[in-house]
């Protein structure tokens, strides 16, 4: 069983994702992580130094090799939906789940962060609110079901995502034992 979740920048893809991995005792894989491995910087650096498209390129073949071998909990970078090739091997590879929050909520969480580079601009919550318009029907197409993260704490959310996962039949519930009364 392997689940991918996506989302915009800040709708809990790293934070859900490991909480997720630990309580299925899953292995968990962040995109961003194994992307800054390969590039030997950060993301940030690597947008200022060689431009989105040439980051686009690496994040391509990350995805592949993750859906080539899809196991446990990934996390994607925000954008990978940007291109049909990583929609395409996200769905087919895994159970897909959007992590869903509304502009104003990630405004709210991300406010004071500088590692974000899509976001470093005059007005972020104008930026994120691009984003979403242009990105949600992308992450609904690539997604399985669909999680809203926007208010609910981290621990409600993986709650609801493994209760969503038992009743579609991609996890299976711990067994009970001998029942006793
Ligand atoms: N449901 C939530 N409630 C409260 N805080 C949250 C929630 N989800 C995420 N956060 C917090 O918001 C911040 C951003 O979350 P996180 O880094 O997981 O986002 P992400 O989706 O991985 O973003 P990116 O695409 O930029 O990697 C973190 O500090 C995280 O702890
Ligand atoms: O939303 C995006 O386009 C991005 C999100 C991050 O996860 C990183 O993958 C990178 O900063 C780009
Ligand atoms: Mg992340």
């Amino acid at each position: 069983m392997a689940v991918a979740l996506v989302g915009l920048p800040g709708a809990g893809k790293s934070a859900i994702g490991r909480r997720l991995a630990q309580r299925l005792q899953l292995p968990f894989v962040d995109s961003d992580h194994l992307i800054e491995e390969r590039i030997g910087c950060s993301i940030r650096d690597y947008f200022e130094r060689e431009g989105e498209a040439s980051f686009r390129d690496v994040e391509q073949s990350v995805i592949a090799e993750l859906a080539a071998a899809p196991r446990g909990v990934v996390a994607t970078g925000g954008g990978c939906v940007l291109r049909e090739a990583n929609r395409q091997a996200l769905r087919a590879g895994f159970h897909v789940l959007y992590l869903r929050s509304l502009p104003e909520d990630l405004f709210r969480r991300l406010r004071h962060d500088v590692k974000r580079p899509l976001l470093q601009v005059a007005d972020p919550l104008g930026r994120l609110r691009e984003l979403h318009d242009a990105r949600d029907p992308l992450y609904r197409e690539t997604a399985h079901e669909t999680v809203e993260t926007g208010r609910p704490s981290i621990s409600v959310v993986v709650n609801i995502i493994v209760m969503q996962l038992e009743l579609a039949g991609v996890v299976v519930p711990p067994d009970p034992g001998p029942l006793t009364d």
